[in-house]
C-alpha cells in the first residue's frame, strides 16, 4: 500500500511502517519499551521545569509521516502522572496523518506544590499509532431512534453536579 507520499508503506496486520525524521542528534526514534505495548515512548529534547499548575509545549526530535487512514494520539505516561501528577493537557493529543513537523508535547503539572524537573532524553510522553476512519457527515432532519436517547452528562445516575 502506498503511503500519502507514495512511499511504500508495509503492514502484517499487526504493525505499520511508519517514516520518521530524526531532528536532533542524540535523541531516538519512538519506541515500545515492552512487546505488545500501544504506546511507543517520546521524550524530551530539553531541561524542562513545570512549577505547580504550569504547562509548556516541549519538543520531541522527532517528525512522522504515516500512511492515510492513520493519526497518532499523544497521551499521558501513567507513572508520571501517578508520582508527579504530569498529564498532557489536550490528552490525547491529535497528530494528523499529513503533519510533518515536530510533534511537541503539551505538558501540564497538576501538582499544587511540587516542581516537575525533566531532562532532555526523559520520557515525557506515549504515541499511540491508530487507523481512523474519514466520516462523511450525511445531514438528516431525524436521527434514528436509541436505547441512550438524548441523555447524557450524567443522566445513567452516579453523579452529582457540584454546586
Ligand atoms: O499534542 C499534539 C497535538 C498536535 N500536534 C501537531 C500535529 C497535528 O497534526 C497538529 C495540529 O493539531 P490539532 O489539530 O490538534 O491543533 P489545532 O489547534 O486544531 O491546529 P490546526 O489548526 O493546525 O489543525 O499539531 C502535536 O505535535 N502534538
Ligand atoms: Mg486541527
Amino acid at each position: 500500500m502506498p503511503d500519502s507520499a507514495n512511499r511504500p508503506v508495509t503492514t502484517d496486520g499487526s504493525t505499520v511502517d511508519v517514516l520518521v525524521r530524526l531532528l536532533d542528534d542524540g535523541i531516538p526514534a519512538p519506541s515500545y519499551a515492552h512487546p505488545g505495548d500501544a504506546g511507543a515512548d517520546l521524550v524530551t529534547t530539553v531541561d524542562v521545569e513545570l512549577a505547580p499548575r504550569q504547562r509548556a509545549v516541549v519538543p520531541t526530535g522527532v517528525a512522522i509521516a504515516l500512511p492515510d487512514g492513520y493519526a497518532a494520539f499523544v497521551h499521558p505516561r501513567s507513572g508520571l502522572a501517578a508520582r508527579h501528577g504530569l498529564t498532557v493537557v489536550n490528552a490525547p493529543g491529535t497528530v494528523d496523518a499529513g503533519y510533518r513537523g515536530e510533534i511537541k508535547v503539551v505538558l501540564l503539572n497538576t501538582d499544587p506544590e511540587e516542581t516537575v524537573h525533566l531532562s532532555r532524553g526523559d520520557r515525557i510522553a506515549q504515541l499511540v499509532v491508530q487507523r481512523v476512519e474519514k466520516a462523511r457527515f450525511v445531514r438528516a432532519e431525524t436521527l434514528p431512534g436509541s436505547h441512550r436517547g438524548e441523555g447524557g452528562f450524567g443522566s445513567s445516575g452516579g453523579w452529582t453536579a457540584a454546586r
